[in-house]
C-alpha cells in the first residue's frame, strides 16, 4: 500500500499536490529530444509555443490543482459533486492558461488528466499506487458534468471523423496509455539502467506508438498517426533512446513529423501523467520531500 504523508513538511496535501503536478508538467516540456513537441532544443512543429510559455502555463496551472485537490478533500468521495466542482476549476484553469499564453492552448489535455488525477490522489491519500488513483480518476471522468460546454473542439472534430476514442475515453478507461504503456516502459528503462532523461523519452515513444492523439490527427489526418505510432515503435525496437541505433530512429521520426506538421500534444499530457503517477506513487520520496 502506498500512502502520502501529510506531515512530510509545511504545505498542505493540495500544496504539495500541486507542487507535484506542475513539477511534472515542466519535466515533460524540457525533455529532448522529443519528436516534434517543444523541448530545449525548440519548438517542434508548433509556431505560436516556446519552452518558456510551456513553463509559464504550468506555473499559472498551480492555484487550478491546488484547488481540484481542496475540493476532493472537502468533499470526500467520488460523486456529481466533486466532479462539477472540478470541471468549473478546470475551466477557470483554462482561462488562467489562456490568459498567461495570450489565447494559445498549450495544456487544455493536461489541465484534463492531471487534475482528474490530483483530485483522485487527494480523495484517498492511503492508496496511492498508480493503478488505484487511476481507477478513482475514470469513475470522477465518467460522471456527466450538466454545467460542461461541448464545443466542436479539434478531439470532437477528429473523433467524429475517424472514429477514434481521444482524451475524454482515455480517462474513462483509467488512463491505459499510461498505466499500461508509459509507466511500465519508464519502469523497465530504469530497470535497464538507461538513465532517467532516456527512460522518460522511452515511456512517450511507448505511448505514442499506441495512442490515438487527436492533437496528430487533427493536424496530420491517418497519415501522420501511422507515422508517429509506427515510428516510436521502430525507435523502441532499435533499442531506445539510450542506444544509438535508437537515437537514429529517433532523429528520423523527429525529422517525419516535423514534415507532416504532426505534434503528439497529447501523448506529451499522457508522458507528464505517467511521471505525476510515478512520483506519487513512490512514498519514500514523498516524505522526504525530494521530489
Ligand atoms: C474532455 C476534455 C479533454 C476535452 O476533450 P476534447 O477531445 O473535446 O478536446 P480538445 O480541445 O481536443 O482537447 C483534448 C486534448 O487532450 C490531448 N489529447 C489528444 N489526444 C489524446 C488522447 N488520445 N488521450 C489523452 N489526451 C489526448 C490533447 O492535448 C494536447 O494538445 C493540445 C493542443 O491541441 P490543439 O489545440 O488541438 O492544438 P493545435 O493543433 O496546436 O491547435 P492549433 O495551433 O492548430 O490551433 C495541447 O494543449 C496538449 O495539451 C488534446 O488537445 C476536457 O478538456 C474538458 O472537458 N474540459 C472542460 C473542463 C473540465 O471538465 N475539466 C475537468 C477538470 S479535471
Ligand atoms: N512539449 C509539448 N509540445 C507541444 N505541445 C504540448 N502539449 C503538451 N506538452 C507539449
Amino acid at each position: 500500500m502506498h500512502a502520502l504523508n501529510l506531515q512530510s513538511n509545511s504545505l498542505s496535501l493540495a500544496e504539495r499536490l500541486a507542487d507535484l503536478a506542475v513539477d511534472a508538467l515542466i519535466d515533460e516540456a524540457d525533455l529532448s529530444p522529443k519528436p516534434a513537441l517543444v523541448d530545449r532544443r525548440g519548438n517542434g512543429a508548433h509556431t505560436d509555443l516556446h519552452l518558456g510559455l510551456m513553463h509559464a502555463s504550468a506555473l499559472a496551472l498551480w492555484p487550478a490543482f491546488k484547488e481540484m485537490a481542496e475540493a476532493a478533500l472537502a468533499f470526500g468521495a467520488v460523486g456529481l459533486p466533486l466532479r462539477e466542482a472540478l470541471g468549473r476549476i478546470g475551466r477557470e484553469g483554462e482561462q488562467a492558461m489562456l490568459a498567461t499564453t495570450a489565447g494559445v492552448n498549450t495544456h487544455r489535455g493536461a489541465i484534463w488528466a492531471l487534475g482528474l488525477l490530483v483530485a483522485a490522489a487527494a480523495l484517498e491519500p492511503q492508496a496511492t499506487g498508480a493503478g488505484s488513483v487511476a481507477l478513482r480518476a475514470a469513475r470522477l471522468a465518467l460522471l456527466e458534468d450538466r454545467y460542461a460546454p461541448r464545443p466542436l473542439s479539434h478531439g470532437a472534430q477528429v473523433a467524429l471523423r475517424y472514429g477514434v476514442r481521444g482524451a475524454r475515453e482515455e480517462a474513462q478507461q483509467g488512463f491505459p496509455a499510461v498505466l499500461q504503456w508509459g509507466l511500465p516502459q519508464l519502469k523497465r528503462s530504469r530497470a535497464q539502467g538507461h538513465g532517467e532523461q532516456n527512460a522518460r523519452l522511452d515511456a512517450l515513444l511507448a505511448i505514442m506508438s499506441r495512442l490515438a492523439d487527436t492533437c496528430v490527427l487533427y493536424r496530420a489526418g491517418e497519415q501522420g498517426l501511422q507515422a508517429m505510432q509506427q515510428g516510436a515503435q521502430a525507435v523502441l525496437d532499435a533499442g531506445g533512446s539510450a542506444s544509438l541505433a535508437g537515437r537514429r530512429r529517433l532523429h528520423e521520426l523527429d525529422l517525419q513529423l516535423l514534415t507532416l506538421n504532426a505534434s503528439p500534444g497529447g501523448a506529451a499530457d499522457l508522458l507528464a501523467a505517467s511521471l505525476l503517477l510515478d512520483r506519487i506513487e513512490s512514498a519514500d520520496a514523498f516524505i522526504q520531500g525530494a521530489l
